[in-house]
């Protein structure tokens, strides 16, 4: 069941539970089952299924005949789009969930109601007699002999496949046979596995999928999170839980770095085209400012190639991390995600804030440049947690951008709870007056000529840290 929602979540559906009996189970096996009272299964079916406007009923274990029974019952009262039946009879651990006392019901009264039913070996097997299934050919024939029983599909899931490089599932319509082939992935990550896919397709008929495609991105879903989890390691026994959320995983840091505003103090801004003509390399230039002080890291790299700009950027935050400095990345969440950097910096015409936001997740660190009050206002509503704000200065960095001045840092500042850094034009000479406008949520300095057009950018850097720190200090 926890398996059932976690499928569904990822997967970006709603999943209610109807529960039929209670296990104590691990990653070494079933301990115990304890079923509810059919009557009580009847009232949750109907609490659920009266109550919401229900798509598809996905079933689990189902452990006697009188909650075959019930299903039934309420299915017919309330009638869904899709029954997908996984016939859990044997857990993957070899425990026996349900007894040859359903099989006759199961047989003859839920195959014909279902749109899919999903047997692994063992139960193909149990539901055919015990008939002997040990290559796809005898998965060929199992799925038409299912498919006779009454169900509109039928998919024998061929994981238990002894010696074989892939992992093929049989499935049928009833008219075409499909060999469907998924890499076999080496782990013990694999508790789970048969709820998952059977939710999973349940998710995607629910969005209204064809039956085939449904089938085929729920195997794929399967096959990611398994590759995704294969190392974790969760539990003493030999079967372990997968990892159903990694798309919420896939742009995190193994400890995501909580953002401080006194990140902003120092923030040194890259520019290739000035490194260039310094003769010195991007990972050369971050060293160099980390080692003079920048307490916060920007690439802002507008003229590398997309393959170019990951490479440098996953180097970068390599060295940013070693040294416990956050590094973002100008306007692409794409380099920012395949990177792994602490988060994006983006303007007011780059993605919003908000759909980076959704992007990146909760952790990551999100700047946007704001020049005007309404904008600064907006930038907290959308998700953002700093604000970066200029041009204080006039700058030949960035072509035909507009200063606002010391009276508009002010104002933008007093416009948001968010902390600020300036930019635009500051560097050795007038730091110190841009922090002595003391307003409280002003925290730094963003510099780009002043570090990286200068002959030795960690003395520069040094020289810039030692004026903020005295300007910080005269405020106080
Ligand atoms: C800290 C910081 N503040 C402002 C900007 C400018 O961002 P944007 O307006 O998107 O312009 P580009 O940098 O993309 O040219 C910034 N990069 N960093
Ligand atoms: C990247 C950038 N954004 C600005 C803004 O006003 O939002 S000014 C700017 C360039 C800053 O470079 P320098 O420190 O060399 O003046
Ligand atoms: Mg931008």
């Amino acid at each position: 069941i926890q398996a059932d929602l976690k499928a569904c979540a990822a997967l970006g559906v709603y999943c209610s539970t109807v529960i039929t009996a209670v296990t104590a189970q691990n990653t070494v096996g079933v301990q115990g089952v304890n079923i509810l009272p059919e009557d009580f299964v009847a009232e949750q079916m109907k609490s659920v299924l009266s109550d919401m406007e229900v798509d598809v009923v996905k079933t689990g274990m189902l452990p006697s005949v009188g909650m075959v029974k019930v299903l039934l019952h309420s299915i017919k009262e309330y009638p869904v789009q899709a029954l997908v039946v996984d016939p859990v009879m044997v857990a993957t651990s070899g425990d026996v969930l349900a007894g040859s006392s359903v099989l006759p019901v199961f047989r003859e009264e839920l195959l014909p109601m279902a749109d899919l039913v999903t047997p692994n070996l063992k139960e193909a097997s149990y539901l055919l007699g015990g008939m002997h299934l040990e290559s796809v050919a005898d998965m060929r024939s199992a799925a038409k002999l299912i498919h006779d029983m009454g169900p509109r599909n039928v998919l024998v899931k061929g994981g238990d496949l002894p010696a074989s490089m892939d992992a093929v599932d049989v499935f049928f319509d009833g008219e075409n046979l499909y060999e469907l082939g998924s890499k076999r992935i080496n782990t013990r990550n694999t508790h789970g596995t048969g709820c998952t896919l059977a939710s999973s397709i349940a998710a995607e008929l629910a969005k209204g999928l064809p039956m085939l495609s449904a089938v085929k991105i729920a195997k794929r879903y399967v096959e990611t999170a398994l590759n995704y989890g294969k190392d974790m390691t969760i539990g003493r026994g030999p079967q372990g839980p997968f990892d159903h959320l990694l798309k919420l995983n896939v742009c995190r840091s193994v400890a995501p770095r909580a953002f401080s505003p006194s990140d902003l103090f120092l923030y040194a801004v890259t520019d290739s085209g000035m490194n260039e003509q310094w003769g010195r390399s991007i990972t050369d230039a971050v060293k160099a400012a980390i080692e003079g002080g920048a307490t916060i890291v920007q690439l802002r790299e507008k003229n590398l190639e997309t393959r170019d700009f990951i490479e440098a950027a996953k180097e970068c935050v390599s060295i940013c991390h070693s040294k416990g400095v956050p590094i973002l990345i100008n306007d692409r969440v794409d380099v920012a995600l395949a990177s792994v950097a602490d988060g994006v910096h983006v303007g007011q015409s780059d993605m919003p804030v908000s759909l980076v936001r959704s992007l990146l997740g909760p952790e990551k660190i999100i700047g946007v440049s704001c020049k005007t009050q309404e904008q600064a206002q907006e930038a907290w509503i959308n998700g953002a947690d700093y604000i970066g704000s200029g041009g204080v200065f006039p700058t030949n960095t960035k072509a035909n951008n507009k200063t606002i001045g010391l009276d508009g840092l002010k104002e933008v500042c007093f416009a948001s709870k968010l902390p600020v850094v300036a930019i635009g034009g500051i560097g050795l000479s007038n730091a110190h007056s841009v922090m002595e406008i003391n307003v409280p949520n002003l925290e730094g300095v963003a510099v780009v000529s002043a570090l990286f057009n200068a002959e030795c950018v960690s003395s520069a850097t040094k020289q810039l840290h030692e004026i903020l720190k005295q300007a910080v200090q005269t405020r106080k």
